[in-house]
């Protein structure tokens, strides 16, 4: 038997291939402003970033949510947006209008970005990862992330959150080689930081490709799926018997070809994606995670109780790990995800 087969912790034997019943569970931003308590600790630590950046109060951020639902894993509490940060790329928070940074439009802009400092600019965040993995309980995983290269990129160049990220994808289209020496910056610092994450105590990786969607096919294989196998091999080289998680959100049929091409041993869904493709199409592959709408987490009841049924009866009978197809919004009462919680651990397949 491998070591990973004998783990006790549930969501690792999922994602080494078992069909683990109930399926272990855990929501994407789980810690967040729905939680009365990390609304106090966010105001304690001051911005959002200090709270990414004070190893004590990240971690008791972490711990919040498991607290109350028993989740079967626990994701280090920081932000994909630390990457361009520690390169050099001050990001900023602001209240209500989501992450500043100051856009790179040209070559003279990344030039300025520097991996000399990157280590020791994400020390607390490695320190976070060291403290969860000895306060976490003795059956609960640790995932560490990061966003794919792609993903983190859309912000770098954009400047801010965007819809459909025009100056991104003009530099894609037209300026490819200065894309493509941001993007391979990306992939080296990307890889850098997840084997140290590993190397502090993270279980599991999962990378958020939030933007995946926005690419047609060719520039999904060369943007999305390419450089996320580049991440997994290195890991799978560099730290064997770690597995990664993909999310390639709104990717619809391309999810098949991202599963078979980067090697990813599960892959999260969003909730557009028919759970009957995801049995018959992704299970057979690797470990499929996901995909109740998080808005069902706020319109709770009724409503809740068959979207979750729907999903546990589809992908339940396989490899699976029961998940949001998103991230927890903030008008979630936290007695819907108490309520999810419950009937999760009561499925008996
Ligand atoms: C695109 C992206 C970001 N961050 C992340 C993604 C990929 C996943 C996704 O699509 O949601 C990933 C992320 N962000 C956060 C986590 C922590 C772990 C978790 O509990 O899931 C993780 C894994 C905390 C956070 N990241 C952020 C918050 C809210 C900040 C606050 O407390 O004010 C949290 C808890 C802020 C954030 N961070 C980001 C944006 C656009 C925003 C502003 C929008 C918003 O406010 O929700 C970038």
């Amino acid at each position: 038997m491998s070591p990973v087969s004998q783990t006790s912790k549930p969501f690792l034997r999922a994602l080494a291939g078992e069909t683990v019943t109930p399926p272990p569970f855990w929501l994407m931003r789980q810690a967040g402003r729905y939680l009365p308590e990390y609304r106090a600790t966010r105001t304690q630590a001051g911005s959002f970033l200090d709270l990414c950046y004070t190893p004590d109060l990240a971690v008791e951020v972490t711990l919040q949510p498991l607290r109350r639902y028993g989740f079967d894993a626990a994701i280090l509490f920081s932000d994909i947006l630390v990457v361009p940060d520690a390169l050099g790329q001050k990001v900023a928070f602001k209240e209500g209008e989501g992450p500043v940074l100051p856009a790179i439009r040209s070559a003279a802009d990344l030039d300025r970005l520097d991996l000399a400092g990157f280590h020791q600019h994400l020390a607390p965040v490695y320190a976070t990862v060291a403290g969860l993995a000895k306060a976490i309980p003795a059956t609960t995983a640790l995932i560490g992330f990061s966003g794919a290269p792609w993903t983190v990129a859309t912000y770098m160049i954009e400047g801010s959150g965007s819809k459909d990220f025009p100056n991104a994808k003009g530099m894609m289209f037209s300026q490819p080689e200065l894309f493509g020496r941001l993007m391979d910056l990306l992939v080296r610092a990307t890889g850098d930081y997840l084997i140290r994450q590993i190397d502090n105590g993270a279980e599991a990786i999962q990378i958020f490709d939030t933007w995946a969607g926005a690419l047609p096919e060719e520039e999904f294989a060369k943007w999305v799926i390419a450089p996320t196998r580049t991440l997994v091999e290195r890991i799978r080289a560099e730290r064997p018997g770690i597995p990664v998680i993909g999310f390639p959100r709104g990717a619809g049929v391309l999810y098949k070809k991202y599963v078979q091409e980067t090697g990813v041993d599960g892959v999260s869904i969003d909730s557009s994606v028919p759970l009957a493709w995801a049995a018959a199409e992704l299970q057979p592959h690797c470990t499929v995670q996901g995909n109740l709408d998080p808005l069902l987490l706020v319109a709770g009841g009724e409503a809740l109780d068959a979207g979750i049924d729907r999903v546990l009866n589809t992908l339940g009978k396989g490899r699976f790990i029961f998940n949001l197809g998103h991230g927890i919004v903030p008008p979630t009462p936290p007695e819907n995800v108490a309520r999810l919680a419950e009937r999760v651990k009561n499925w008996k397949g």
